[in-house]
């Protein structure tokens, strides 16, 4: 089965505390981090002594439907999830929020990650008799919770989070109190919000839009918050923290009206166009960006270049982005629906398009075909990000390596591919100059550099991960 999805998102988390509402805005919150994951959804709820739950396969409707939300409504706490697989199968047992069943008190749990030592410790909990439910990495740290002797929660939370590796957004439900915690080198997002006199945290500040709450600040790497009847309370887990946001929540995955470190991704994928227009000396009539994704940095190397900025391609919307195609012929043939050109737009014109990324290169040599179809007189591709070169393991589907086209080919050979007549990348130093221009204190890049800011003890090869993921 091929995604026709070159790029696949991850998790999207959303909690709230306090507020006689808590499962409808969780429900509309996800709603509107449905762009970071498609395969599954769920909702867990606490009424201060027991955690009830709903959660199924899909798209948010299908996962929850409205029968089984009404059945949340008379719960003031409330943390939910909406999933793309990066460890386990996509399947109902891995689908998030967890609930753990247990004397001390049950436990919600939900994830935005990937652990990168989650298997090792899997099998030494497995050694002294543990037994896991689900094929998730995330599963790991409710076990950690558990085991634990100690009746200070809290102090527990902040041990387990010290025994993992790896990106997260942890998001952990008890009857009376909520914890969250962002990893230490903050690769995963996590903002803190506020609605009418309920705390809440998202992956992305569009779900605090959504719901009509204020956007209060990003959560810090390493740091962990207490939600309870007492308040909030800010407190770290471990003082050795170092930021390595994700380059490609920039570049491509977070929806543009939303804001890191009180930035919109919208500015931030324009200057990563403007950057690139300065790296890139080239004459042409007309810019246009490859629907949606990719408007803003076309619009940014419009106004650096000077060169007009035009829509050259319509998207498809109904085709949507977890459409599968069963082999590649049928993926290539999912992709010519999904971008159509405007011939008046394109007919005798020397075109930029510009685009965000290159996976598999499928997307881009559709559009150079269509372009030139359509009467191009010549196609320049510019790519508002470096060459993607190396696979994720920190919770984003960047493919395998045999997948990524950049991960063998030089530029010149990708070109020639592409059958374009010149194609350029932005380099990894000029998105980074972009980045500390909004504030960034340092990003993770190590799908372009191969620079992996986190030991990855597991090390299990794209191929494995890609095994796992199906259950096999
Ligand atoms: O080289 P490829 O394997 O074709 O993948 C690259 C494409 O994948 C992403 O878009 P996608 O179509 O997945 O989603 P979008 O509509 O959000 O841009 C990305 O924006 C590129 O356009
Ligand atoms: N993309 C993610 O953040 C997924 C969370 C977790 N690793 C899972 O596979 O379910
Ligand atoms: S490897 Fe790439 S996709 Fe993964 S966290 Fe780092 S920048 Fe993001
Ligand atoms: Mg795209």
């Amino acid at each position: 089965m091929y995604d026709i999805r070159g790029l696949n998102e991850e998790c999207g988390v959303f909690g709230i505390w306090g507020h006689p509402n808590a499962a409808d805005l969780t429900y509309m919150a996800l709603h509107s981090l449905q762009h970071r994951g498609q395969e599954g959804a769920g909702i867990v709820c606490s009424d201060e002594s027991n955690i009830y739950g709903a959660r199924g396969m899909g798209l948010l409707p299908e996962a929850i439907s409205q029968v089984k939300l009404s059945s949340l409504s008379d719960f003031n706490h409330a943390i939910g999830h909406v999933r793309y697989a990066t460890t386990g199968a996509s399947e109902l047992s891995n689908v998030q929020p967890f609930i753990f069943k247990h004397s001390k008190g049950d436990i919600g749990l939900a994830h935005n990650g990937n652990l990168t030592n989650a298997e090792q410790i899997k099998l030494a909990l497995e050694s002294e008799g543990a037994i896991f439910q689900t094929s998730s990495d995330s599963e790991v740290l409710g076990h950690l919770l558990l085991k634990a002797k100690s009746n200070n929660k809290l102090a527990n939370f902040k041990a387990a989070l010290n025994q993992i590796k790896g990106a997260f957004a942890f998001l952990v439900l008890h009857p009376e109190q909520m914890f969250v915690a962002r990893d230490s080198n903050g690769v995963r997002p996590l903002m803190l919000g506020k609605v009418d006199d309920a705390y809440c945290v998202a992956s992305e500040t569009c779900a605090f839009t959504a719901i009509g709450a204020e956007y209060i600040r990003d959560i810090e790497p390493g740091e962990v918050l207490v939600f309870s009847h007492d308040g909030l309370v800010e407190d770290t887990y471990t003082t050795n923290t170092e930021s390595h946001m994700c380059s490609m929540e920039y570049v491509y995955f977070a929806r543009p009206d939303s804001e890191f470190r009180k930035h919109s991704i919208y500015e931030v994928r324009k200057a990563l166009g403007k950057q690139l227009a300065k790296e890139m000396n080239i004459e042409a009539d007309i810019v246009i960006g490859v629907p949606d994704s990719s408007l803003q940095a076309a619009k940014g190397f419009s106004i650096e270049s000077g060169i007009p900025n035009e829509q050259g391609l319509i998207k498809n919307r109904y085709v949507g982005r977890t459409f599968i195609a069963p082999n590649q012929t049928l993926r290539e043939r999912a992709v010519r629906m999904k971008h159509s050109p405007v011939r008046d737009v394109i007919e005798g014109k020397r075109v930029v398009v510009i685009d965000d990324s290159i996976v598999r290169g499928t997307t881009s040599k559709f559009i150079v075909k269509t372009l030139k179809n359509a009467g191009a007189k010549e196609v320049h591709m510019a790519i508002s990000s470096p060459p993607l070169i190396h696979p994720c393991y920190y919770g984003i589907d960047v493919s395998t390596h045999a997948e990524l086209i950049a991960s063998d080919k030089s530029v010149e050979e990708i070109k020639d591919i592409l059958e374009v007549d010149s194609l350029t990348y932005l380099s990894v130093e000029g998105m980074h100059e972009v980045f500390s221009q909004f504030d960034s204190k340092g990003e993770c890049n190590a799908c372009f550099t191969g620079n992996y800011p986190i030991e990855i003890v597991d090390h299990l090869l794209p191929e494995d991960k890609e095994k796992k993921k199906k259950g096999v």
